[in-house]
């Protein structure tokens, strides 16, 4: 816990650089076992990839070590994670997230994602982007399918 500071301190110094680089203001580090395996910037103006955030980035990395699981992970985000990238960090195990900028003091930038928050608390027939849940008799057995593929594994 003490090292907290200390590795927020590396994301947001992260967040900096990457803004004199041309780059939007986020940085993270994923630390597991006192060391850190990854470190990651917003990316998106190097790649036009939607998805580059930094906590991302530093996941997509960590995982080129540990494979898709990052249980015991810690990631240090220099901003409050969008509902993306904290999905990541639930559906890939990660264990603790700590972040310095909340939502409120990026607000004013355009740097906020609450808006995305407030509309997945929403019922799916209410949210802004139209979901549409089409059953189709092709999907059969495919789950059941992969179930029996994997019992084994
Ligand atoms: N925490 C965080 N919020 C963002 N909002 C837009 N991009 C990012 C990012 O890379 N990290």
């Amino acid at each position: 816990m003490s090292d907290d500071l200390d590795y927020l301190e590396q994301a947001v110094d992260l967040a900096r650089q990457n803004v004199e680089q041309g780059g939007r203001p986020f940085g993270a580090v994923l630390v597991k076992d006192g060391r850190v395996l990854a470190r990651g910037v917003n990316e998106i103006h190097l790649n036009g990839d939607p998805s580059a955030h930094a906590e991302l980035q530093a996941i997509r990395l960590a995982s080129r070590e540990l494979g898709p699981r990052l249980d015991g992970c810690v990631i240090y985000a220099s901003g409050q994670p969008c509902p993306m990238c904290l999905a990541a960090m639930h559906m890939c195990g990660v264990t603790r997230v700590v972040f310095a900028a909340a939502n409120a003091q990026g607000e004013p930038f355009g740097l906020s994602t609450a808006a995305v928050y407030q509309q997945m608390t929403l019922p799916l027939d209410q949210q802004a982007l139209e979901i549409r849940h089409l059953p189709q008799a092709a999907m059969g057995d495919i789950y059941s399918r992969w179930k029996a593929l994997n019992a084994a594994r």
